[in-house]
């Protein structure tokens, strides 16, 4: 039996964009508060990004990782904690251990834009940027209805995420020499525990994914299945901190592989979505409950409140890098 047979799954909710008609906004709002509420995790289904584009962004990865030599990466290498190459162990995401096992590459629309980028990314550029601007789209979709659900204006989140530090991020997680042995649990992780640190995340992954990811509910670890061309949101901390606790970041990682059937390469795309630097995030709507706002705050801000969504994210990046 596989080692990990026995690790419980999670039925994340599944929001389908295409079964909302017209006149169904409400329901579509609905469903979106709920499971921005709990558990902060769910599969979209039927958006406007293609089973081709999804292949087509995991493969760029791939061939980006695999046909990249070392010194070619280092050229581009993140020294800020913002845009670039990631090497292996380079960040941890728990603030704990030995480094996360992965490499990746963050990029910004305006390094795109100014073909600030390796010559692999200037030769797929149109592509990248109709990915881009298609998971603008989607998550614009998304912030509308979390508008409406918190009683404000349609456009008020969409309007504070222009994308300027929205960032596309390529992992590639690679196989390890020895799978973790449940006896002996391994100190290493691919993606150590952590919430994210924007608004919402999209994350594409491959559709043969084999599994690693998983979401900690109620202090226990569960498996998050793979649905192919689904796009797994989660809500971010800044949204979390902005709503005062009523949106839920629901920590997440990724385990080494557990058996030789999750032994491979695993490439994944999180798209970050997160507000414009100058944004004050003073909570917004009604219903946040305080003493969920003030356990946030003893937790992931020991070091102050803070006002803006740049000193918002400087505080979570330094965490990650110290
Ligand atoms: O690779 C994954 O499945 C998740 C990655 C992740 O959680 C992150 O980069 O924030
Ligand atoms: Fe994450």
């Amino acid at each position: 039996m596989a080692a990990n047979s026995a690790t419980p799954k999670f039925d994340l909710p599944l929001i389908d964009i295409s079964s909302y008609g017209q006149g169904q906004e409400d329901r579509l709002v609905e469903d979106l508060m709920a499971a921005g509420k709990w558990p902060g995790f769910f599969y979209l289904v039927n958006h406007e990004i293609s089973h081709d584009e999804i292949d087509k962004i995991i493969n760029f990865a791939q061939s980006y990782f695999k046909n990249t030599s070392s010194k070619e990466k280092m050229k581009w290498k993140n020294s800020s904690g913002d845009t670039g190459y990631t090497d292996l162990r380079d960040e941890k995401l728990s603030g704990l251990g030995n480094g996360d096992l992965k490499e990746s590459y963050y990029l910004s629309e305006e390094n795109l834009k100014k073909n600030n980028i390796p010559a692999e990314f200037v030769a797929e550029k149109q592509f990248l940027d109709l990915f881009v601007t298609k998971c603008k789209r989607v998550a614009n979709t998304v912030l509308h209805g979390l508008s409406v659900g918190l009683g404000l204006q349609p456009d008020f989140l969409s309007s504070k995420h222009s994308g300027e530090r929205n960032r596309l991020r390529l992992i590639h997680y690679p196989p390890v020499e020895a799978v973790s042995d449940p006896d002996h649990p391994s100190l290493d992780i691919r993606a150590g525990q952590h919430s994210d640190y924007g608004s919402l995340t999209m994350l594409f992954v491959s559709p043969k994914d084999k599994g690693g990811l998983q979401v900690l509910i109620d202090n226990t670890w569960f498996d998050v299945p793979i649905i192919p061309y689904t796009i797994i949101f989660n809500i971010g901390d800044a949204l979390e901190f902005w709503t005062a606790g009523m949106f839920r970041s629901t920590v997440h990682r990724v385990l080494i592989p557990r058996d030789d059937s999750e032994n491979r390469d695993r490439y994944s795309i999180p798209f970050f979505v997160q507000p414009d630097t100058d944004v004050i995030l003073s909570p917004i709507g009604s219903g946040g409950d305080i003493s969920k706002f003030e356990r946030i705050l003893k937790e992931k801000y020991p070091g102050g409140m803070p006002t803006t969504a740049g000193e918002h994210l400087q505080s979570r990046i330094r965490t990650t890098y110290s």
